[in-house]
């Protein structure tokens, strides 16, 4: 049995009301749209992928290691380091190379391919900057109209990328929203919510800017007052916190015409496109982060741990061919026959808010469903294969209206194998089980000092640092 998800055109569902409805069942769906860019930036990381897992040497794993870098979970993930279901006791026969989109990661890059580079920076500017702030206002705007309001608030403040982009560190970002006065849905107005986010001071001598020439722009204020263009100049945007302080140092300039009679932004959380086709020209000068991730030199082990503050992270993966020889029996044989299943990422519920999956035409990821693995119908014709899916911090965020679906990879062994063993003992490292797979995944996570288990008052950071911690037993 596969399961068909539902279909999401993110382009066309303005209101988020097509994506709220299609993850209220597993929480899983696909997203399309009239345009191909999002995929063929997905296809073009894929096939960076297949190239720089293929020509890895021995010396490029212990160079590019997790570990040597300022963010602690960027760098290469050799095979069987990482359990995505440690309970299990079982490490996954994966490998992987991680980006983490919060601290600068210029000494990793530089190790790599100017093929793979150039994926990633279409990457990045088509689907970090284009398609996740796109589902973040998609899914603000639902959340908000099925009465989470207040969730929607700080769940598009904490995803506030280009905040980050532009180097306003935690300390120095945009101020929250006062939300001492919120509820929870489903309340009746009796119990108040704690704030989800911290409050900063600002200091007015940060002087984050970011020049921003056309292109969209998320400005998250509860109050923005406009300040006219000085002739020939910039045209500023001063945010005004909902306790009524100026914030000089998180003006933004925005350079003509993207001002152009669309950026009046007039409450908290608000996400507006300044034009469809001049977003595609995004351009962003973000010059100032934090000067010790600014540096992003390998340094001595302490300052190689400096917190990242973003854990945003994109994964290439993959899943060497499982060799016929660590197949057991049992697990030969058509569906109906197999005993087990070769576990190739173990079960698990994704960590953050929400990720991005792009699988290439192997397949193999399922399902939880009660008791029951049901796979995926991946069928490129009908969806281009980017599946959405919750995660744990979505899940939280809206009393587990929408789920976090529990998830794993299991090897799909290729047919030749399983007719043919003998013949394709002449292939190089012998007969295999299964063909080798690739994919790539963003994990969206917010802001790191959000605080997302409310109970306990933990933040994003926190929260995410100890399911890293289980995770990565095995290093
Ligand atoms: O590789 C895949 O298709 C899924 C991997 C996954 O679920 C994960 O890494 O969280
Ligand atoms: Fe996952």
């Amino acid at each position: 049995m596969q399961l068909r998800l539902p279909l999401v055109n993110v382009e066309r569902d303005v209101s988020g009301a097509s994506l709220y409805e299609a993850l209220q069942g597993v929480g899983f769906a696909y997203i399309v749209a009239d345009e191909t860019v999002y995929t063929e930036a997905f296809q073009s990381v894929l096939d960076a992928a297949r190239e720089f897992f293929r020509q890895l040497t021995a010396a490029d794993r212990s160079k590019l290691a997790r570990g040597n870098w300022l963010a602690p979970n960027a760098g290469y993930v050799a095979v069987g380091v990482e359990a995505l279901a440690p309970e299990s006791g079982l490490s996954d026969p994966k490998e992987a190379l991680n980006f983490v989109y919060g601290a600068r990661v210029e000494p990793l890059e530089a190790s790599l391919s100017h093929s793979l580079l150039s994926a990633k920076r279409a990457f990045d500017r088509v689907v970090l900057r284009r398609l996740v702030p796109l589902l973040v206002q998609r899914l603000g705007t639902a959340l908000e109209r099925h009465g989470c309001g207040p969730i929607a608030t700080v769940f598009c403040r904490a995803h506030a990328f280009v905040d980050l982009a532009a180097g306003h560190t935690p300390e120095h970002r945009c101020a929250c929203p006062d939300l001492s006065r919120c509820t929870r849905s489903e309340d009746t107005g009796a119990r108040s919510a704690a704030p989800l986010m911290k409050v900063h001071e600002h200091s007015p001598d940060a002087g984050a800017r970011c020049s921003l020439e056309r292109g969209e722009m998320m400005r998250l204020s509860t109050c923005q007052e406009q300040i006219p263009a000085a002739p020939g100049g910039d045209r500023e945007t001063r945010t005004q916190t909902s306790k009524g302080t100026v914030s000089p140092d998180l003006r933004v300039c925005m350079k003509q015409p993207a001002l152009a009679g669309h950026t009046t932004i007039d409450r908290g959380c608000e996400i507006r496109e300044i034009s469809d086709s001049d977003s595609r020209n995004l351009a962003l000068d973000c010059a100032m982060l934090p000067p010790g991730i600014a540096r992003g030199e390998r340094g001595p082990p302490e300052e190689n741990k400096a917190p990242s503050v973003l854990a945003t992270t994109l994964r290439l993966l993959h899943y060497p061919p499982v060799p016929l020889t660590q197949v057991p029996h049992a697990t030969c044989g058509t569906s109906n026959e197999r005993t087990s299943e070769i576990v190739l990422a173990g079960a698990h519920s994704d960590y953050g808010t929400f990720t991005l999956l792009y699988q290439d035409e192997v397949g193999g990821l399922q399902l939880k469903i009660g008791d029951h693995w049901v796979d995926i119908e991946h069928d490129p014709t009908r969806a281009p294969g980017l599946v959405f899916n919750a995660g744990d911090v979505l899940s939280i965020w809206t009393r587990g209206r929408i789920s976090s679906t529990k998830h794993r990879v299991v090897a799909r062994p290729e047919q030749t194998a399983r007719n043919d063993a003998t013949k394709l003992s002449g292939r190089p490292g012998g007969a295999r089980y299964s063909a080798e797979r690739f994919s790539v995944a963003l994990f969206v996570h917010p802001l790191d000092e959000t605080i997302v288990d409310e109970l306990n008052a933990r933040t994003a950071a926190q929260v995410l640092h100890e399911r890293l911690q289980r995770t990565y037993r095995y290093e």
